[in-house]
């Protein structure tokens, strides 16, 4: 935990990781905490191939645009043992310059097609029919039979040569399988799990649920906390931590108890990981609050071209500081958004200030969990430690009605630690503590929704947007995604908003189903809110928009059992914005 007045410079820290060096293995401060000596033998060697800055085979490959997506490359599994390739490289490197011919002959001769390092699964739980849809109204419970049978497509497990061999992958091998974002996310993702968790329980799937979440007790187990994926460049960085929500789900489907006794210690762990790494003391309080923050020595190895291309605008000695405000973005789960810039300033993405920023999400995501984690141990009738958490969780809800909530806008927001004031711009993530239930005595919801509705929020057709703010990143105006969606949705009807959220579940499903039947099948990552039909695509950010997908899957078959009386309003879209027939 940090306290006090808050510096907010850390440039330091490369000065630091250079004494540090003599003592440690090179690439240790790529850790934010645990000993990179946790890692299974060689795979520190391997990690270095692809974020040793000085080795230069990352930058040869990524500067010349090899692969179109820089993520292509870090995920190629080694032909041979990490020494040997460096070995080789380096000798190649002695002869001179090196041509875009030679380099794709070396990387053609010492590694392979990324992903075959992965074997695609039938999940032992997954059955054609399922009789959770049966309450639907047509179209949209054909439409969750199709989504649900997905599943098996998304479903990997860690072939075993990555086990006898781990130091010839950036994959971290885990015990069971898992479903995949899908696309170029070909690992198991942190927070995406917890949405997908919700469909998998939808589907009846107990046991890959059960397995998804004993995959991030391993990873806890290993490393003291979930890192953003199951990929060496993911290990200096989290993100959003929504463990606790994924047991308290399998909990509520399944009432295995023996499992909640299990995995209680594991959370308990990851709450101390945020209170000892992303924690804050503002001055004048006994509270902490949390923020997103990653201490980085260079550029994430999955966007290397990017983040060098976005730094070259700065001074070099600002750079350390922007590469962990950047990988502080991935860590929010929001990468990238004008959310972490000041307001003050026209939005460049150089501006990035993730760790600035006291976010209101990630605040009620922890007060959320305490809670949670308070009556696991009622139900466990550990009466002292359930007093003990629900007593921190209190104090957090009082907090974040101090810190993030404007009386005077109805709505909360950001804290800016460098102005010490809040940053009054919307981001649909300021709506989660509806959801999180951490909303101060006497509050009305009303107040929130009359917000959402002087600013246009409701009226978009196809769902509420990231932001207000068109910065031509992804997680800003006008794209929509389906986790705060859904956060959104679920948060206005725990609050009594009950047809407000109805209608918004409506426009939102029947948005992905327009897309669905344009597309011929498609599930995406997100969607662009300024349409109903489809034919507007999502749009902003580092790579195209990808198909699968975990986490949209989820959402659609959550929604659709939470209102199984709801019907879509396609007969609108048809008329007044496609020109193809949507049937
Ligand atoms: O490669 C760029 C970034 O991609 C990921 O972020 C996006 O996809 C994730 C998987 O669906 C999702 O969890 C995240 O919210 C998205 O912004 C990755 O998580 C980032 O770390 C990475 O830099």
């Amino acid at each position: 935990m940090s306290i006090g007045r808050w510096a907010g410079q850390r440039c330091f820290f490369s000065h630091v990781h250079s004494l540090r060096r003599r003592v440690h293995p090179p690439s240790s401060s790529f850790f934010p905490a645990p000993s990179p000596m946790l890692l299974p033998d060689g795979m520190l060697a391997t990690l270095e191939i692809f974020t040793r800055e000085n080795l230069g085979l990352l930058a040869a490959v990524q500067n010349n645009r090899l692969f179109s997506d820089s993520k292509y490359f870090v995920d190629m599994p080694l032909t041979d043992d990490p020494e040997a390739v460096v070995d080789r490289w380096k000798k190649l490197s002695e002869k001179g310059e090196i041509d875009e011919q030679i380099l794709r002959f070396f990387v053609s001769q010492n590694f392979a097609e990324p992903g075959s390092e992965l074997e695609a699964v039938d999940p032992p739980d997954y059955t054609d029919k399922v009789d959770s849809f049966a309450a639907l109204r047509s179209p949209f419970r054909e439409w969750a039979q199709q989504i649900h049978s997905k599943w098996p497509i998304l479903t990997r497990r860690v072939k075993e040569e990555v086990r006898d061999r781990s130091n010839r992958y950036t994959l971290i091998p885990l015990p069971y399988p898992f479903v995949v974002p899908g696309g170029r996310f070909r690992e198991l993702y942190y927070w995406d799990s917890f949405f997908t968790i919700k469909g998998l329980l939808v589907s009846k799937m107990y046991v890959t649920t059960r397995g998804m979440i004993l995959n991030m007790k391993s990873l806890i187990d290993r490393f003291g906390f979930i890192p953003n994926g199951n990929r060496l460049y993911y290990l200096n960085r989290s993100q959003p931590p929504l463990l606790t929500w994924c047991v308290q789900a399998y909990y509520e489907s399944t009432g295995d108890l023996e499992f909640l006794r299990l995995l209680l210690p594991t959370l308990v762990k990851e709450l101390h990981f945020f209170d000892t790494h992303r924690s804050i003391l503002l001055e004048g309080s006994t509270v902490p609050l949390y923020h997103f923050k990653v201490l980085a020595q260079g550029p994430r190895p999955e966007s290397y071209r990017e983040d060098v291309h976005t730094a070259s605008h700065l001074p070099e000695d600002d750079r350390c500081r922007l590469y962990g405000d950047l990988a502080a973005a991935a860590e929010s789960g929001r990468d990238f958004s004008s959310r972490w810039t000041s307001p003050s300033e026209s939005f460049h993405l150089h501006l990035t200030r993730t760790e600035s920023f006291l976010p209101v999400d990630l605040n009620a995501i922890m007060c959320m969990n305490l809670r949670l984690i308070s009556e696991m141990y009622k139900t466990l009738e550990e009466h002292e430690n359930a007093a003990e958490y629900e007593r921190r969780s209190k104090e957090m809800k009082e907090e974040i009605h101090r810190r993030f909530w404007s009386e005077s806008q109805g709505m909360w927001f950001d804290y800016d630690l460098r102005s010490g004031k809040r940053s009054h711009r919307f981001y649909d993530s300021h709506l989660l503590p509806l959801y999180a239930e951490c909303t101060h005595q006497g509050f009305e919801a009303d107040r929130v929704i009359d917000y959402l509705r002087r600013h246009g929020l409701l009226s978009e057709p196809g769902g509420i947007p990231s932001s207000t703010q068109y910065s031509g990143e992804q997680w800003d105006y006008p794209n929509a995604w389906a986790p705060t969606m859904w956060m959104a949705i679920q948060g206005l009807r725990k609050n009594g908003a009950t047809e407000l959220s109805k209608s918004l579940a409506v426009k939102w499903l029947t948005r992905i189903m327009n897309e669905w039947n344009r597309s011929r099948g498609k599930m995406l990552e997100k969607y662009d809110a300024t349409s109903l039909c489809g034919r507007e695509k999502a749009r902003g950010g580092e790579y195209e928009v990808q198909e699968g997908f975990g986490w949209t899957n989820g959402v659609v078959l959550d929604l659709l059992t939470t209102f199984p009386q709801i019907e879509t309003t396609n007969t609108h879209c048809r008329c007044e914005l496609c020109s193809q027939v949507i049937e």
